[in-house]
């Protein structure tokens, strides 16, 4: 287990909502609130940069972190990250936000406190860039974009 500096920044959290941690021992996760003040209504289309209440501080170059959707958000109410997927440097000290994006077919509300997207910590290999003339051959070439088929 890694440790992780984290800064609380709402004092909600930890007072009428607990720390975000893992749901079960064997989350890949740690679920992110929603510090809104109030209630908030996304309609179709609608994206709000939302607060998490909280800044973390990676430190060590060779990790990072992502901000991904919560399957049951995304899957059954569309609600998504307006970034796809949030990446989170290892010198970052800001506030953590989410980018929400509603890309369903009904209003969504989110209530404040509400779990609404999850927080991983990821291996980084940070390459040097070699320029060259010619690449070694490869099976593949420049084969792509579905160049070996679908059966
Ligand atoms: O969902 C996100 C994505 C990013 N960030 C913060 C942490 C990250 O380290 C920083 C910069 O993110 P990124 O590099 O993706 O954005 P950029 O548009 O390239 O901004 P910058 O020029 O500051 O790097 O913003 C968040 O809080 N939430
Ligand atoms: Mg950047």
């Amino acid at each position: 287990m890694s440790r992780l500096q984290v800064k609380v920044l709402d004092d909600r959290i930890g007072r009428d909502f607990d720390l975000p941690q893992r749901a079960t021992a064997g989350s890949a996760g740690i679920d992110l609130r929603a510090m809104v003040e109030t209630p908030i209504t996304l309609s179709p289309g609608d994206c709000e940069l939302l607060p998490t209440g909280l800044s973390v501080y990676i430190a060590d170059p060779n990790l990072a972190g992502m901000i991904l959707p919560r399957s049951g958000l995304g899957h059954k109410h569309g609600i998504v990250l307006g970034n796809l997927v949030g990446l989170i440097d290892s010198d970052y000290q800001g506030p953590l936000m989410m980018s929400c994006w509603n890309r369903g077919t009904k209003d969504f509300t989110i209530e404040p406190g509400e779990r609404i997207a999850q927080f991983v910590l990821v291996p980084i290999v940070a390459a040097e860039l070699d320029v060259v003339d010619e690449f070694d051959a490869s099976e593949r070439g420049a084969g792509g974009f579905g160049s070996t088929g679908t059966a």
